[in-house]
C-alpha cells in the first residue's frame, strides 16, 4: 500500500532507439500540486502520456490509489480519477460552454439505454442533477454566464478555463495540466496561477503540472521534477530547484547562473 496516489517507478519508454522517458520515480500525494519542468523535447508530455493511458510503458510501473494502471485506456482511466488538458486545446469548439462541460459528466452517469430513450422519471430527474452540477461548476469558474456561447467563441484565458472546468467535471482525483499558461498574457498567468491553487484547496486534489513559464511553476508548486533527455535530474522544493547547479545548466548550458524567472 502506497502512501500516494500516483507512484511511477522507474517508468521508461522507448520509440525506436530513442528512450523518451527513463527510470522515472515520481510520486504525488493526494493533494499535492507538483511541477514537471525540463527544456523542449525532454519528456515531459510523453510522461503526462504515460499516466494517462496514451502510452504504455516499456519498463518499470505506474500504480494509482495502489493499483497498477499500466496498459489501461485513457477512458478506463478517467473513470478511475485521472483528467487531463491538453498542450494545445481540445474543446468541442462548436458546441456551447455548457455542452463541454455537460458532455464530461457523463462519465459517472449512466441511466440505461432503456431509460435514455424513454425519458424515464428517472432519466428526467438525472437530467435536472447534470444541470444543476454543470452550472454549479460553470459558476465557480464565473462561467455559467456564457453558458451558451460556443466554445470557440470564448477569449483564449476563457478557453483554457472551460478545458479545466470539462476535466473537473470529470471529478478527478488527480489533474494533469499540459502548458495550461501556454498563449496567456501576464495578467491571465497570474489569473492562471490563483485558479490552479484555488482548484487544489477546493476540490481536495492532487494536479500534476507541465509549464515552461517558470515563474508560473514556482509561484504556485510544492514540488518540482525536472527532466532533460527523459532523465529525472532533480527533484526538490521551488527554492532547491532553482539553485541546483544541474538544473540550471540543463536550462542555460552553465553552472553558473540561476534559473531564470522570465524563462
Ligand atoms: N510517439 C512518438 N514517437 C517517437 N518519438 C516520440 C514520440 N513522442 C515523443 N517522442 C520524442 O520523445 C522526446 C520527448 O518528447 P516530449 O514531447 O515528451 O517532450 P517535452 O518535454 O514535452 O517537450 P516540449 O517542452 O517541447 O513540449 C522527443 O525527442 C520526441 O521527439
Amino acid at each position: 500500500m502506497s502512501d500516494f496516489l500516483l507512484d511511477m517507478d522507474h517508468a521508461t519508454i522507448r520509440f525506436g532507439g530513442l528512450t523518451a522517458v527513463s527510470e522515472l520515480n515520481l510520486k504525488i500525494g493526494p493533494n499535492e500540486l507538483v511541477g514537471l519542468i525540463g527544456p523542449n523535447g525532454a519528456g515531459k508530455t510523453t510522461a503526462f502520456n504515460l499516466i494517462s493511458g496514451v502510452y504504455k510503458p516499456t519498463s518499470g510501473n505506474i500504480t494509482f490509489n495502489s493499483s497498477s494502471i499500466c496498459g489501461m485506456k485513457p477512458h478506463q482511466l478517467t473513470k478511475l480519477g485521472i483528467a487531463r488538458t491538453f498542450q494545445n486545446i481540445r474543446l468541442f469548439a462548436s458546441l456551447s460552454v455548457f455542452d463541454n462541460v455537460r458532455a464530461a459528466t457523463q462519465l459517472h452517469r449512466s441511466h440505461g439505454i432503456l431509460n435514455s430513450l424513454w425519458r424515464g422519471k428517472s432519466f428526467t430527474e438525472s437530467e435536472r442533477e447534470v444541470e444543476k452540477e454543470v452550472l454549479d461548476l460553470l459558476d465557480i469558474f464565473d462561467l455559467a454566464r456564457l453558458r451558451d456561447e460556443e466554445a470557440k467563441s470564448l477569449p483564449y484565458g476563457n478557453q483554457r478555463r472551460l478545458e479545466i472546468v470539462r476535466a473537473l467535471a470529470t471529478r478527478p482525483k488527480l489533474l494533469l495540466l499540459d502548458e495550461p499558461a501556454a498563449g496567456m498574457n501576464p495578467t491571465e498567468k497570474e489569473e492562471l496561477m490563483h485558479l490552479i491553487q484555488f482548484i487544489k484547496d477546493k476540490f481536495k486534489i492532487a494536479i500534476l503540472l507541465v509549464e515552461h513559464d517558470m515563474k508560473v511553476v514556482m509561484g504556485i508548486c510544492q514540488k518540482i521534477a525536472v527532466l532533460e533527455y527523459g532523465k529525472k535530474i532533480a527533484e526538490g522544493t521551488p527554492e532547491q530547484i532553482q539553485k541546483d547547479p544541474k538544473v540550471i545548466a540543463a536550462y542555460l548550458g552553465t553552472e553558473d547562473e540561476e534559473v531564470n524567472d522570465d524563462a
